[in-house]
């Protein structure tokens, strides 16, 4: 309701429209305005080099950005177990380093869904788009509300974030679909 009131729509996590594809993104209310950031892909972040492999074992969620820096979107398992130990393990005094939540079925963000966006298919073009971002220095009473954590530790700013982008406007009842291979990086 709340996204609904300051953004205008409400995405959510249903199944998908594609025979077979499991879960996908839907918008349930209101309108997605074109170039309106409709879904953030969170996880856990790799540099190039670090030790992906094990966590990435029969894994659809590993999302692979142009500059070699993995995103592990994968809320459960050994994913979601080494994203909860590096939050842990970057927590600041009184500041969560990031925002865990993401990898329940209850979201505080509830745009961070993004890891559930199916790919398009014939019948079901893409009406979004990947965008990384590299996030400047976030303070950290902001980082509780970051769906991202650093696998290695004491990694400096920027933060990679990965957003989904509406490339027209996306209507309630309408799936969001991105075309797995196309990503676009911003500084
Ligand atoms: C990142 S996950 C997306 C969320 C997934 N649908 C789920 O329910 O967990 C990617 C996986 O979704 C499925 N998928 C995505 N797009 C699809 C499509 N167009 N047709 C069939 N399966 C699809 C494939 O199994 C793929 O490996």
């Amino acid at each position: 309701m709340l996204l609904l009131r300051r953004l205008g729509f409400e995405v959510r996590r249903q199944r998908s429209a594609v025979p077979a594809a499991g879960r996908g993104v839907v918008v349930t209310r209101g309108v997605v305005p074109a170039g309106a950031v409709c879904a953030w892909y969170p996880g856990t972040v790799y540099l190039p080099g670090d030790p992906l492999l094990l966590a990435s074992i029969g894994n659809q969620f590993v999302f692979a950005c142009a500059d070699g820096v993995h995103v592990d979107g994968r809320g459960g398992g050994l994913s979601g177990l080494l994203f909860g130990s590096c939050a842990g393990r970057d927590h600041m005094g009184p500041y969560p380093a990031a925002d865990r939540s993401w990898r329940t079925e209850l979201p505080a963000n509830p745009l961070a869904v993004g890891q559930f966006v199916n790919n398009q298919s014939p019948g079901f073009p893409s009406n979004v788009r990947y965008q990384e971002v590299d996030l400047p220095a976030v303070p950290y009473p902001l980082r509780r509300y970051l769906p991202y954590a650093w696998y290695r530790a004491r990694v400096p700013p920027p933060m990679r974030a990965v957003v989904l982008v509406a490339q027209r406007d996306i209507r309630a009842g309408e799936e969001l679909f991105a075309n797995y291979f196309t990503v676009v990086h911003d500084s």
